[in-house]
This record gives structure tokens, C-alpha cells and sequence, in this order.
């Protein structure tokens, strides 16, 4: 069955100052798939992710060219509002990054700016994120106590189900899991898992073990090009591209 398109990059550039970082890339992300970004140091997968909910935005230097299209509409348009497009694609991030707040308060931090004051309506989505986000178990006691007081794989599921309370699309993650224990990214991973049976997942990794035990498809770039992009298996079993196969066997990066 053919997948359904949730986002499309169309001859996407973007320059810091006048270093190209991304040069005119196209791809599509589908629904409720796990796309990764993988590649060299450098070679923009950060960069992409970051100009899918315009982060980039915030970088006065970045001048940007090309679409993407979202909905119907390019995010690029200016109509569009950023606040609230970053709700319907969340990001998270390679630091865990939760507030100095309760646990609870991280998760309901996004409804709060948009004024809920209904307390059931915030203690049901703070169940249903930390549930969704694998944390609920663990943290579903100490609900008022600090986020800062867990574990560093405790904090980025939480940063994922304060992601998951504004209602996302899709979630765009950033290396999530390279600054935990092995243990904490496993549980991190299975979450992600659970997760894209309803929402759509964008991952850069440095991880081609993570990439393949978890994505559906793989964008391999290279020195802000978007070199090859397939189903996962095809990557890293049949690649087309010598630079990826040299990539994927280790060759450099
Ligand atoms: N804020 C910035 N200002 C100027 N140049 C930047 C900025 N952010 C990234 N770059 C440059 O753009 C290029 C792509 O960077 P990017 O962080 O997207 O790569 P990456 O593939 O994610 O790298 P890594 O795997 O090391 O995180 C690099 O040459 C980087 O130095």
C-alpha cells in the first residue's frame, strides 16, 4: 500500500552567512514511519532537521530557498505561524532539556502558555503523555517533584511527553539518545517505536546501529547534499550510492 506523504522538501537550500550547508534537497517524509538522517560530522543532517519546524529561523545569518510543504502549505510561507507550527512538529533534543520545574509542570508547560486552566483536562494530558512517552510507571508518584531530580534517560522521555501534550504531528529528534547510558537509549528507542503508530518520527543519528534497528527509511547526506535516501533495509544492504556504501562499511565519518 502506498504510504501517505506527511512532508515534503523541495529543492531546499539553506546558507549561514555564505557557507552552504544544505544544497537543494528533496525528500519526502511519510506517516507514521521513522525517517533517519544519517551522515558525516558536518554534513548538514542537524541543519535539515532543524529547517523541517524552523528552527533555523532564529539564526539572523541563515537565509534559506526552496519549500516545504506541510498540509498543503509551505511552512516558508509567511502566514505561517511559527509558534504554532513547532506544536505540530515538536522537537526534542540531544540534551534532555526539562524546565526547573515539577514533572507535571514540564508536561502541561505548553498548555499552560495557551491559557488551560481546566485541572482535569491538564492531569488527564499529563497521564496520556507520560504514558505514550514510557515514563508514566516511573515518575506517576513524585508527579510534583522536580524533573531535574531524574535520571538523565527519565528526563528526555519527559521531554518527550511535554513534546506529546501540545497534540504534535511530528517529532523531530536530534540525536535523542547520544548522551545516555545504553540502557536509557534502549528505553528512549522502544518509545520511539511505540510512538510511530501515531505520530510521524524525523531522527538525525550518528548511530548506524540505531538508524537500522529502528528507522523505516534512511537519508544518507554528505556535505550538505542528500546523497541517497530509501527503505532502511535497502541502505544499508543494497546501496546504490558508493558514497553510502563507503559510509555504511566504515570507510570514513
Ligand atoms: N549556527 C551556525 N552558524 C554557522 N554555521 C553553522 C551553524 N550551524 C551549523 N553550521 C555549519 O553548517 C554545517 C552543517 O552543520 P550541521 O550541524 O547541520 O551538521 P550535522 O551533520 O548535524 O553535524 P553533527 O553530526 O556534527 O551534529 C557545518 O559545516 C556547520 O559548521
Amino acid at each position: 500500500m502506498e504510504k501517505e506523504a506527511v512532508l515534503t522538501v523541495s529543492d531546499l537550500s539553506l546558507y549561514y552567512s555564505k557557507k552552504k550547508a544544505l544544497n537543494t534537497i528533496n525528500m519526502t517524509f511519510y506517516k507514521n514511519e521513522i525517517t533517519a538522517l544519517i551522515g558525516p560530522s558536518g554534513c548538514g543532517k542537524s541543519t535539515l532537521l532543524r529547517s523541517i519546524n524552523r528552527m533555523n529561523d532564529l539564526i539572523p545569518t541563515v537565509t534559506i530557498t526552496g519549500a516545504i510543504d506541510y498540509k498543503g502549505k509551505n511552512i516558508y510561507s509567511p502566514k505561517v505561524d511559527t509558534v504554532d507550527l513547532r506544536k505540530e512538529i515538536g522537537m526534542v533534543f540531544q540534551q534532555p532539556n526539562p524546565f526547573p520545574f515539577s514533572i507535571y509542570e514540564n508536561v502541561v508547560y505548553g498548555l499552560r502558555l495557551k491559557g488551560v486552566k481546566d485541572k482535569a483536562l491538564l492531569d488527564e494530558v499529563v497521564e496520556n503523555s507520560l504514558k505514550a512517552a514510557n515514563i508514566w510507571d516511573e515518575v506517576k508518584d513524585i508527579l510534583h517533584s522536580s524533573a531535574l531530580g531524574l535520571s538523565g534517560g527519565q528526563q528526555q522521555r519527559v521531554c518527550i511527553a511535554r513534546v506529546l501534550a501540545v497534540n504534535p504531528e511530528i517529532i523531530l529528534m536530534d540525536e535523542p539518545t547520544s548522551a545516555l547510558d545504553p540502557i536509557s537509549a534502549a528505553r528512549v528507542e522502544e518509545t520511539m517505536l511505540e510512538l510511530k503508530k501515531d505520530y510521524t518520527i524525523a531522527i538525525v543519528t550518528h548511530s548506524m546501529q540505531q538508524a537500522s534497528r529502528i528507522s523505516d527509511r534512511t537519508a544518507f547526506m554528505l556535505d550538505g547534499n542528500l546523497i541517497e535516501y530509501n527503505d532502511t533495509k535497502s541502505i544499508f544492504l543494497n546501496p546504490e550510492k558508493q558514497e553510502t556504501s563507503d559510509y555504511i562499511s566504515g570507510k570514513f565519518g
